[in-house]
């Protein structure tokens, strides 16, 4: 896969917040990469500057391989999650109206076909479920026949099934080779749809890496969790352990002993929970807080 995206020690500062600090990154064709963070971290200001909105202060941007020119921010494909929609206008003339402002927009009945607008297309867009306006934002998004393709918290807001349907599509997108970068709250989408994932704090990259990869590299065996009972274990040096939420959380590669070990110290085992690591437990090892919305 061929890099179409690369950053190197892109920085923007605001008086005296450095807002992102000398990032870099870079990202393959086809694939989906995800920006996580929690708020204020940095993420907006980072895209908004490869969308060619926001002046970088120093770094660069290269758009395959060149530094990113103003046609390249031209072509690609961008779904806000706010966009301002022309009133009284039905899907079907809203997916026209945009399609007007380009020379060489894409097939709309293709587009109609892939976003699943069909049986809303005589519907005027206000009256759209959360679901259904996402889906018209992403064929906006793509009416420009992009190759790289900005969404930015695209399942905010949307119930379990919508989201699911909502995944479906990115897939589907990415197997026409496009390139997704998305910004997220859910570690459950990250997780699901995302070949790389960057974290950032404070302008600065905590993690980057496939989400496979980094749980391999921050998490061993399971994770036990048990309500914290206001006592601190004692356990073997490959174990660690961390209190959150109530709850007292311990990483361990050994679950049988770990658990003979707490008993052993007298602490109850009820409420014991056992789960393997996912992004969640990632993010809250990371940054000391929860990600999830
Ligand atoms: N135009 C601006 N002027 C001054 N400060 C700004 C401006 N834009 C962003 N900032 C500051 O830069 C930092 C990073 O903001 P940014 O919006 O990039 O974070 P974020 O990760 O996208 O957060 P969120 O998840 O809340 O959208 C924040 O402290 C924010 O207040």
């Amino acid at each position: 896969m061929s890099t179409v995206l690369d950053v190197r020690g892109l920085t923007k500062k605001y008086a005296e917040l450095v807002a992102v600090n000398g990032i870099s990154f870079s990202v393959k064709q086809g694939s989906c990469f995800g920006l996580l963070g929690p708020n204020g971290a940095g993420k907006t200001t980072t895209i908004e500057m490869l969308e060619g909105l926001v002046q970088p202060d120093a770094g660069e941007i290269f758009y395959h391989g060149k530094p990113a020119s103003r046609a390249d921010f031209q072509q690609l494909g961008v779904q806000f999650q706010q966009t301002a929609l022309q009133d009284y206008l039905t899907v079907h003339e809203t997916l026209k109206l945009f399609a007007a402002f380009y020379p060489k927009p894409a097939d709309l009945a293709e587009l109609i076909q892939l976003c699943d607008l069909t049986e809303i297309l005589d519907r005027d867009h206000r009256k759209l479920s959360g679901g259904q306006r996402q889906r018209l934002l992403l064929a906006l998004a793509l009416v420009n026949e992009p190759q790289i393709i900005f969404l930015d918290e695209p399942t905010t807001g949307l119930d379990p099934h919508a989201r699911r349907n909502f995944w479906a599509l990115i897939e589907q997108v990415k197997a026409q080779g496009r390139t997704v970068i998305l910004t997220t709250h859910y570690m459950d989408e990250a997780e699901q749809l995302c070949d790389q994932i960057l974290i950032m704090d404070k302008g600065n990259i905590i993690a980057l890496d496939s989400p496979e990869a980094l749980l391999a590299q921050h998490f061993c065996g399971a994770l036990l969790r048990l309500p914290d009972q206001g006592q601190d274990p004692e356990l073997p040096d490959d174990a660690s352990w961390s209190r959150a939420g109530g709850y007292l959380q311990i990483n361990s590669r050994d679950i049988e002993q770990t658990i003979r070990l707490l008993q052993a110290q007298q602490f109850s085992l009820e409420g014991l929970f056992i789960k393997s690591a996912n992004l969640d437990d990632l993010f809250l090892k990371l940054t000391g807080h929860s990600l999830s919305a």
